[in-house]
């Protein structure tokens, strides 16, 4: 069987690299195309599109019921849509049997919120058990599976049972069995929801090693956009069974297009204060101003130099500069009075002549 052989050195051979077949690096690992599938009169996933490059962090995100579930399903053979295509590695699984699916979800790993683990078994056990289906040797997949515990730093708790370990130990054990078969993808269904903040700081940061280290593709389907937002290279939007928006990250959340992912996003982008926005009006002596800029200098004094350029009755209300993938990105709100009438033209003629976005969000009365 290829890639199983064991060498002597644990660790440099958990931490190599993912060796992809002739030929297959320009091939995505996924790709999608017209992928349908209904339940009764409910199209989970409606006529769907998707590309997962080879090495990336993909994140999708969606409200509940858009379909995020169906799509992993889909993915590693659990699902089967109605229309479609779905290639992994190249290989279109529909239509394939359950023992024709066997080979290629060996190349899929999967980590669930609930970690999975079997209780009965030790963790080493645990992590050597899709080795045993895949008909190794008890030796060869013992010394996988410390190798393994070696790279997610649980070496001590080889023997150990799961009930015994922390939450984070325990998506790190789960993380230790998906890579065992040396999966080309790793699909993440939530793995931090159930995990305290420092926890899932630590979690994606190992996420985030493996990825780099190992070469594995990873899709991780999240209701946390902070966590698309550490780990994720691209994110895609789902909703009612289909992508709605896609991009980088840094892009996507600077500039989020459609009102879901604004919606989405609301609680990792800064946002208007809730004594203005609540008091939004038609109406009202001064016009309220939501800014979006992303631009290499704002770090280098560029936003400061904005904010100079304002004349002095235009006023900053709230927000800043942050770095997303090291990507500066401002997002403020301002308040410009309504008269003189230029005074706004002005000011949103020169915010988009640096290229922001500025949209008009309302009118509020006077003392703001
Ligand atoms: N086996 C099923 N039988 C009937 N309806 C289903 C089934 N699986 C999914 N659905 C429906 O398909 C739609 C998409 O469901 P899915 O679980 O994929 O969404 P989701 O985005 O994962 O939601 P959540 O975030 O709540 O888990 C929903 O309307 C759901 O009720």
């Amino acid at each position: 069987m290829t890639g199983r052989n064991v060498t002597s050195q644990p660790s440099a051979t958990a931490f190599a690299a993912v060796d992809p077949a002739p030929g297959a690096l320009e091939t995505p690992v996924v790709a999608l195309s017209g992928v349908s599938r209904s339940f009764g009169p409910t199209r989970a996933l409606d006529d769907l599109s998707l590309t997962v490059r080879r090495g990336e962090i993909l994140g999708i995100i969606g409200r509940s019921g858009a379909g995020k579930s169906t799509l992993i399903r889909c993915l590693n053979g659990l699902e089967r849509p109605d229309s479609g295509r779905i290639e992994i590695e190249g290989r279109n699984i529909v239509g394939l049997s359950e023992s024709e699916l066997q080979p290629i979800r060996r190349k899929i790993g999967m980590i669930f919120q609930h970690f999975n683990l079997m209780s009965a078994k030790t963790v080493v056990d645990n992590v050597a058990l899709p080795l045993k289906i895949a008909g190794w040797s008890k030796a060869e997949r013992r010394a996988r599976a410390l190798e393994l515990l070696d790279l997610v730093g649980l070496s001590d708790k080889a023997g150990a049972y799961p009930s015994a370990l922390s939450g984070g130990q325990k998506q790190r054990v789960g993380i230790a069995r998906a890579l065992s078969a040396r999966p080309a993808l790793l699909l993440s269904d939530e793995a931090t929801s159930a995990l305290d903040p420092e926890t899932t700081r630590a979690i994606l940061t190992l996420l985030k090693d493996i990825n780099r280290k190992l070469g594995v593709t990873v899709v991780l389907i999240t209701h946390e956009m902070e966590v698309v937002r550490t780990i994720g290279d691209r994110v895609a939007v789902l909703e009612a069974g289909r992508i709605v928006e896609e991009g980088e990250v840094w892009h996507v959340f600077s500039d989020p297009k459609t009102e879901l992912t604004q919606s989405l996003l609301s609680g990792v982008r800064p946002q208007l204060p809730a004594h203005v926005a609540s008091r939004l009006a038609t109406d009202g002596q001064e016009v309220v101003l939501g800014v979006d800029l992303t631009d290499p200098a704002l770090g280098d004094g560029l936003f400061v130099d904005i904010l100079d350029h304002l004349p002095a009755t235009v006023h900053f209300l709230h927000g800043g500069i942050d770095h997303i993938h090291d990507q500066p990105v401002a997002r403020f709100f301002l308040t410009v009075p309504r008269e003189p009438a230029a005074l706004v033209e002005d000011v949103t003629t020169y915010l988009r002549s640096i290229n922001a976005r500025v949209e008009v969000l309302g009118h509020v009365s006077r003392p703001v």
